[in-house]
């Protein structure tokens, strides 16, 4: 038995529809993935925006309820309206999340945000607590004087820190980080990333890492899901994905990450025109037509894949 399964993972939302509208179609966020984690290992989900990767990961953390399939976290299950459950998984499992200037509140001081999980879950005195926060100030590499500061007198990485502080005041087993470089720059997002990367070693950390960023998750993720639409295009081990792509709309993916390194322009600058080429006898257009960048048709109730070649 795998730390983390995922099975056939449906999360439906009603859909409102227009204010005439009688019947309407839910909206299928998430429609039948399937996945496995090992503890201490990093899968990274991949996916344009609205392909149901946030929603994945607050399913699994008990934010949104399950439509159906299953979640298994050390062998207890967490389902729909299992709510009793759902606060054993609250301490064992953590989120990042992507916005370090909003997720923070910025009434509060240090202090009071990251102690609040342990207000939750455990009763500790007032020096007791103090002390805890400093401690996790030091393991994220913030000063513990830091603890009377406001967010806004931090940098965009120093929030981030706050908020995995936060995330690991509990010693959780497993976090969901939810685009967490995403709003940083590029410079700053090695440091944080390089940091989970530490902590995870030192605490034998489980990372479930949502990004659209290819480039991020292959850095940091032993195995990848593609996400389409709420389903998966492909699925496997990073260096598998990478070296042998299967899907058209993987490979597009890859095609489009810039390479830093000059030996290996030229080979990209041509994987790139054979993706073009592949993706142009099957579409007959690079660019699609309903205003996706990436037009797919599922072929089986977990999987997509290209429309066949046009004539
Ligand atoms: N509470 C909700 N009610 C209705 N629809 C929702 C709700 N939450 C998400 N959705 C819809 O579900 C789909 C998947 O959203 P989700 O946020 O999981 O995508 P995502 O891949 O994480 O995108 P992004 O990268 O932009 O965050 C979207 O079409 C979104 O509009």
């Amino acid at each position: 038995m795998s730390f983390l399964e995922v099975r056939d993972l449906k999360v439906h939302f009603p859909n409102r529809g227009g204010l005439f509208s009688r019947k309407t179609q839910p909206i299928k966020a998430v429609d039948g993935i399937h996945f496995d984690i090992e503890q201490g290992q990093t899968y990274g989900l991949v996916g344009e925006s609205g392909s149901g990767k946030t929603t994945t990961g607050r399913a699994i953390i008990g934010l949104n309820s399950i439509t159906s399939g299953s979640v298994t976290f050390e062998g207890r299950q967490l389902t729909s309206g299992d709510l009793q459950r759902q606060g054993a998984f609250r301490r064992d499992i953590q989120m990042i999340f992507q916005d370090p200037y909003s997720s923070l509140n910025p009434k509060k001081r240090v202090l009071d945000i990251i102690s609040e999980p342990l207000r939750n879950f455990e009763r500790l005195s007032a020096s007791e607590e103090k002390a805890r926060v400093q401690q996790l100030l030091e393991q994220v590499g913030l000063s513990p004087e830091s603890i009377l500061k406001y967010p806004h007198e931090f940098s965009g990485g120093q929030r981030q820190r706050i908020g995995i502080a936060r995330a690991i005041a509990l010693k959780p087993k497993l976090i969901i980080a939810d685009e967490p470089v995403s709003a940083l720059d590029v410079s700053v997002q090695a440091q944080v990333l390089n940091f989970m990367r530490d902590i995870q070693k030192e605490f034998n950390l489980t990372y479930l890492l949502i990004s659209h960023d290819l480039g991020i998750v292959r850095h940091m993720c032993d195995q990848i899901g593609i996400m389409y639409k709420g389903r998966y295009v492909e699925q496997g081990t990073t260096d598998d994905i990478f070296d042998n792509p299967q899907h058209i709309y993987t490979k597009r993916l890859i095609s489009a990450i810039p390479d830093i390194d000059p030996t290996k322009r030229e080979e990209k600058y041509k994987f790139r025109e054979e993706v073009r080429t592949e993706y142009e006898l099957a579409y007959g257009n690079y660019f699609g037509e309903d205003g996706l960048a990436y037009p797919l048709k599922p072929i089986s109730e977990t999987h997509f894949v290209a429309l066949p070649g046009r004539g």
